[in-house]
């Protein structure tokens, strides 16, 4: 049975259709990458399965369809969502921040430990103190990914982890990343494809709100169908084109 199984999904906003009928399953180990250029759905895909936007189609977890959920409630099931720009609590530190991740666990206990997290990224086991607004792009994203982790979760939702940091700190990211998905399986959306593909086994295309390519990432290793999905090609673009 999949972990995560997402059928005939489509999400609205106004006349825009920024997913347009996306099937997709996920088992309980691995990673996939949700892959596409800007405006492809990603986002919407993630944001849909986590209660945040309106949605139609039908989302099933674990055995248990989300319909009708709401975020927190979703999120205490173990379906852990770390969002785009990474959604810190500005005025909090850096512990406070993953002692918040920790309501997440709801009745189910266990995951990792605070501990686990600084071990996971030692970087910030120098600065628990620090307020999060004060961090750099690397340490916050470090601070939302430990905040998922404390959370026990069962599935965890990754929107552009690497967006906006330097090589050497995305590489650290995903490094950890890589740790993560060999015990909890992942949703990972980048625009940075090559660097999704190195840590996933399956991956999904969107163009245009729909699923171009579901499969292995080997299947996507001569480059091709993903330029036309990044880069635009008559087959890659289902339907009408958006900003
Ligand atoms: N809140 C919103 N209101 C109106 N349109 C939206 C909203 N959010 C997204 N869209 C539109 O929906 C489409 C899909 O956006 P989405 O953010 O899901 O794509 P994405 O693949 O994640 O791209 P990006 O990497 O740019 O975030 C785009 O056309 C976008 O402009």
């Amino acid at each position: 049975m999949s972990m995560l199984s997402i059928s005939g999904l489509r999400v609205r906003y106004g006349t825009t259709v920024a997913v347009d009928g996306l099937d997709l399953a996920m088992a309980s180990s691995g990673a996939l990458a949700l892959l596409g250029a800007n405006g492809a759905g990603k986002s919407s895909t993630l944001k849909a399965v986590s209660g945040l936007v309106p949605h139609e189609g039908e989302v099933v977890f674990d055995g248990v369809s989300l319909r009708g959920m709401s975020p927190e409630r979703i999120a205490r099931l173990g379906l852990i969502h770390v969002p785009e720009g990474r959604r810190l609590f500005g005025n909090l530190t850096v512990l406070e921040n993953l002692q918040v991740g920790m309501t997440a666990q709801g009745r189910r206990g266990g995951g990792h430990t605070v501990d686990d997290v600084f071990d996971l990224f030692p970087a910030l086991r120098e600065i628990p103190h620090q307020m999060a607004w004060t961090l750099s792009g690397g340490q916050q994203q470090m601070v939302a990914i430990g905040r998922a982790l404390v959370g026990n979760p069962r599935l965890i939702m990754l929107d552009e982890p690497s967006l906006g940091l330097s090589p050497l700190v995305a590489q650290t990211v995903y490094e950890a990343l890589r740790q993560i998905a060999g015990r909890t399986p992942v949703l990972l959306v980048e625009q940075n494809f090559s660097a999704a593909l190195r840590i996933c086994d399956r991956a999904v295309v969107l163009a245009n709100g729909r699923a171009v390519y579901t499969g292995d990432v080997a299947g996507l290793a001569d480059g091709t169908l993903l330029q036309n999905a990044y880069f635009g090609s008559p087959e890659a673009t289902p339907g009408s084109a958006k900003g």
